[in-house]
């Protein structure tokens, strides 16, 4: 597979490592306006550097696009000449619609609205796509390549606002409960490296557990809360502070933000 990514910034470069680390394609054309910050990648043999978008599109199959949604459009109109048949189309843009991107390009085109999030570059990232009718054929080789990197699920392109919250924006908010539980353990005498270990581990044996045996969260809750303990005194303690109402809450602020941002009032 011939891949370019198309703005080589956080998300772009988390997809770059995520694709090296799975010896994903036979090479990979990073591109950005500035190339300077990217001379790590210089490293490896099969990635190939410019800020020349038209030259990665010609030589690439796959060309995932990864820059801000109010960069999209003039990019496209820029290769929209060069593209072909050989060609999938992989959006990663918040709010940028599959309509908006076919008024552009054509509805001929193979075209895919993805949702990773930065965890691709360890090969961990829960991946939302969805398709243009054209598109369709498609959806399997772009769940295929990001499955390599991670998890893929197929949904509506209604849910896409949905899961850029809960999956993009997810690791974000993961990262602060993290980060929250480690304040607390440095609080309990560990050190800060120490805090962070035990915080992080615990993390992902919570999410292994359910991933692992697909139980709901509350049976393993249950299995966990002795009668009187200790874990269900800090469990309702942290719901009367609004725990879980004040997740609800930012997942909802940041599901409003993405209509505003689609508008483009930024
Ligand atoms: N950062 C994240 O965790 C996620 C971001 N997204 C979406 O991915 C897109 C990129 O986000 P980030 O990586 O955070 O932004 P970013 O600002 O870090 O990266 C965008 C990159 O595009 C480059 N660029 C701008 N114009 C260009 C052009 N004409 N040709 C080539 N490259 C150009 C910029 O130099 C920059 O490196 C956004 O639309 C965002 O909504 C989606 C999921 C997760
Ligand atoms: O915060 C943002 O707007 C982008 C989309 C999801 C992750 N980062």
């Amino acid at each position: 597979m011939k891949i370019a990514i198309i703005g080589a910034g956080n998300l772009g470069l988390s997809i770059a490592k995520g694709i090296l680390n799975s010896k994903g394609s036979n090479y990979i054309y990073l591109t950005k306006r500035n190339t300077a910050e990217l001379y790590n990648f210089e490293q490896y043999g099969n990635v190939i550097i410019t800020s020349d978008n038209r030259e990665a599109v010609k030589k690439s199959t796959i060309l995932i696009f990864a820059v801000q949604p109010s960069q999209l459009e003039a990019i496209l109109v820029d290769i929209k000449d060069l593209l072909k048949t050989k060609h999938v189309i992989i959006s990663t843009i918040t709010g940028f619609s599959i309509a908006k991107i076919e008024s552009i390009i054509g509805a001929k085109h193979h075209i895919i609205r993805s949702m990773p999030n930065t965890a691709i570059s360890v090969g961990k990232s829960m991946t939302c796509v969805c398709s243009n009718e054209k598109g369709k054929g498609k959806i399997n080789l772009a769940k295929a390549i990001f499955n390599r990197m991670g998890h893929s699920m197929e949904v509506p392109e209604e849910q896409m606002q949905a899961a850029t919250v809960i999956c993009a924006s997810g690791i974000a908010f993961w990262m602060r409960l993290i980060r929250a539980t480690t304040q607390g353990a440095i609080q309990l005498g560990f050190d800060a490296t120490e805090a962070q270990e035990l915080a992080m581990h615990t993390c992902n044996g919570a999410a292994s557990l359910l991933i692992e045996t697909g139980n709901h969260p509350e049976e393993e809750i249950d299995k966990v809360t002795t009668p009187k303990g200790c874990t269900i005194q800090g469990l309702n303690e942290m719901e009367h502070q609004g725990l879980s109402s004040s997740l609800i809450q930012g997942i909802v602020a940041s599901f409003e933000k993405i209509s505003r941002i689609r508008e483009g009032q930024l």
